[in-house]
């Protein structure tokens, strides 16, 4: 087998959906509480946690679970939850600050490589939502599938065992 199918996908080293599911949980309950963002979720269904949890893990390379919920329209249909809702870049900063201090209270995985590329997926998914909110109609085409987000540049936690400064061959 090629190395490579042996290298854990970003879901699977965080604890996989469940890990993600417990993660909104507890992030959703603290933008309830915040006085910048509760204006803006004050609405959002009871679902709306487990479904971000499903997204998050799906576009870090876990199982399709959000496609499975929505069909091949989910990316549209995400995007749409966030079209002309006027985001603004206080409110994204917030999401991000209660999000990684939720992260830090469930324990999620705190290796350099996995929170590198999760913050980075975090910073472009808030920054792309901010943007498309100023939109008032949803530029996603049909069926246009979910992202995916792999290791990126700092490559998995798999290339730094034994030595941090590991060579690679
Ligand atoms: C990586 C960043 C983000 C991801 C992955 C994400 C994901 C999602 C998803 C999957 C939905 C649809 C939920 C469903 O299917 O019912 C959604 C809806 C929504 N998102 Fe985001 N989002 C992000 C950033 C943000 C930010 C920064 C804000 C605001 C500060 C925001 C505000 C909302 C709102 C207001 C809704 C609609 C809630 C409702 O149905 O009432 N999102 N988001």
């Amino acid at each position: 087998m090629d190395n490579k199918d042996q290298i854990p996908s970003p879901c699977e080293w965080a604890g996989g959906v469940e890990k993600f599911e417990q993660l909104t949980d507890i992030f959703y309950k603290k933008v309830l509480q915040d006085p910048i963002l509760e204006p803006v979720f004050r609405h959002m269904p009871a679902e709306h946690s487990k479904h971000v949890a499903h997204f998050m893990a799906e576009v870090l390379m876990g199982p399709k679970v959000y496609t499975a919920e929505y069909g091949d329209n989910a990316l549209k249909h995400m995007v749409g939850k966030h079209i002309g809702r006027k985001l603004k870049e206080e409110q994204r900063k917030r999401w991000v600050d209660l999000l990684l201090e939720s992260a830090d209270e469930i324990g999620l995985a705190n290796d350099p490589e996995f929170r590198s590329t999760f913050i980075a997926h975090l910073e472009w998914g808030t920054r792309v939502a901010v943007l498309n909110s100023q939109l008032d109609e949803n530029p996603t085409t049909e069926n246009e599938q979910i992202p995916e987000w792999g290791w990126g540049e700092v490559k998995g936690p798999y290339e730094v065992v034994g030595s941090l400064f590991q060579k690679k061959k």
